[in-house]
């Protein structure tokens, strides 16, 4: 147990009634369902949901929030509650491992995703992002979150993987957007493995073997290649790394699982931040004219926090998980050991005292120090914090720059939300109207 002061009596309030139900609108539409029950219950919460059933406590206040980002994380496990990817991440991935395995992962990763790193892989993010919007033309119906998904996977394809050969590319393209789709009921077959045998199962796992397959070819080949060490791309470095942080190497079966891991996590995601913010802009002309500017001028500041209140307004995940490896005190309530305690991303970003008029999109907010520390969270925190963060900002914020220096946007309706995979996405795919810029 914490030494933290028990401040609550027994477990926190929730709406109670059949955990079959609860899971169900959890499952099918938690943007409409969890914030009436924050209303009626106040920031903290409980809800129960199947298998099990199981407690999930649910935190909206910062300085709660805080506590469960600093906690520690051999008794705040993240990694567990991810168990569910294991047959398709591998049993390696930065998201499932927890302890020394996730520090030993963490430490050879990080040095790919940090500052100097981001600069290298700016340029072939730019070049890819030209490629695409060459594509489009005046007056056409841009399809956003289509069209972001496919620079995203192109960015994990060229500046990730480091595989830029047009005919490789277009052998892998089909194959990972294949594998990336991963369905409710695919999930199933990892409960029930006898499925495997059947289709669509056995064609999703079969391409699954395809891909790492050509993965593991990729790995051989760069360990051997006479330019691994002037190479940019996130495996190369990630090949480089090793003996100089003191640690063991990543071995092939690791490499590929952290591969995999960084396709799944970073490709739908920055894609729906992208086709979010695309869709606020077309709907907010007065700030779409300032986000144009910036783009003309390279004020990378407003659009990158164009990108950031995108995120804010709609959270790509809404929820991060730790769950209780013996009993502890959080935020006052003493919780007993299984229990998931989960930072809401979606209630810190709509709260008002932290963002006034919380439901309209406004970038500024996010011009120098204006936003309180552990209310943005949408890379979650502490020591399990997206480490893909830096990234994405980098590839939205190019991304955006490109296609506001071409187009300007314009979205009919609003668009609703709806949950794909574990992703936030514009349930209409975020059509916009491009106008072509007189340059
Ligand atoms: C808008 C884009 C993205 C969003 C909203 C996002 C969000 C998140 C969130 C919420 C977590 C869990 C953090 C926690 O538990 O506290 C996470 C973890 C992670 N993300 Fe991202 N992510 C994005 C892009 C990326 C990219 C581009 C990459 C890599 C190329 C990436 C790789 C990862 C990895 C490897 C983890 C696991 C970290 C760990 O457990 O130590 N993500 N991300």
């Amino acid at each position: 147990m914490s030494d933290a002061a028990v401040r609550h009596e027994g477990m926190p309030p929730g709406p109670g009634g059949s955990a079959a139900f609860m899971t169900w609108r959890f499952l099918r539409d938690r943007y409409k369902h969890i914030p009436p029950i924050h209303e009626k219950y106040g920031d903290t919460f409980l809800i129960q949901l199947l298998p099990g059933p199981r407690n999930l406590v649910v935190f909206s206040d910062p300085a709660d929030i805080k506590e469960i980002f600093a906690a520690d994380p051999s008794q705040f496990h993240a990694g567990e509650g991810n168990a569910i990817l294991k047959p398709v991440m591998g049993e390696h991935s930065l998201l499932l491992t927890d302890d020394m395995e996730h520090t030993r992962g963490r430490r050879l990763l990080m040095p790919a995703f940090t500052g100097p790193s981001m600069r290298a892989y700016q340029p072939l993010v730019e070049a890819i992002a030209k490629v695409e919007i060459d594509s489009w033309n005046d007056g056409d119906k841009l399809i956003t979150l289509d069209r972001m998904n496919a620079i995203t996977l192109d960015v994990i394809l060229q500046v990730v993987f480091g595989v830029t050969d047009e005919e490789r590319l277009s052998v892998l393209r089909p194959k990972v957007n294949k594998m990336v789709n991963i369905e409710a009921k695919m999930l199933l077959a990892w409960s029930y493995p006898k499925l495997f045998a059947l289709p669509p199962w056995r064609g999703y796992f079969k391409n699954q073997q395809e891909v790492d397959k050509l993965l593991f070819a990729e790995i051989a080949e760069r360990r051997a290649a006479s330019d691994l060490d002037g190479r940019d791309d996130v495996l190369s470095r990630l090949l480089r790394v090793g003996d100089t942080e003191g640690e063991e190497p990543l071995s092939d079966i690791e490499m590929r699982d952290q591969l995999v891991t960084l396709l799944l996590a970073g490709h739908e995601t920055t894609a729906s931040a992208l086709s979010w913010t695309l869709h606020e802009l077309g709907r907010n002309p007065e700030i779409q004219a300032k986000a144009l500017a910036a783009a003309d001028n390279g004020d990378d500041a407003y659009l990158e926090a164009c990108l950031k209140e995108g995120m804010r307004l709609h959270p790509i995940i809404d929820f991060v998980a730790r769950t209780l490896q013996s009993d502890q005190v959080v935020g006052g309530w003493a919780l007993p050991r299984g229990t998931t305690v989960t930072p809401s991303i979606m209630l810190s970003h709509s709260r008002e005292e932290n963002f006034a008029d919380a439901h309209l999109y406004d970038p500024e907010r996010f011009m120098v120090g204006k936003v309180p520390a552990n209310t943005w969270i949408p890379f979650g925190g502490g020591v399990r914090r997206c480490i893909g963060a830096a990234f994405s900002l980098m590839e939205g914020t190019v991304v955006l720059r490109e296609v506001l220096q071409r187009y300007s946007v314009e979205a009919p309706k609003v668009a609703p939300n709806k949950l794909r995979n574990i992703t936030n996405v514009p349930g209409d795919k975020a059509p916009v109207k491009l106008t072509a810029r007189v340059s």
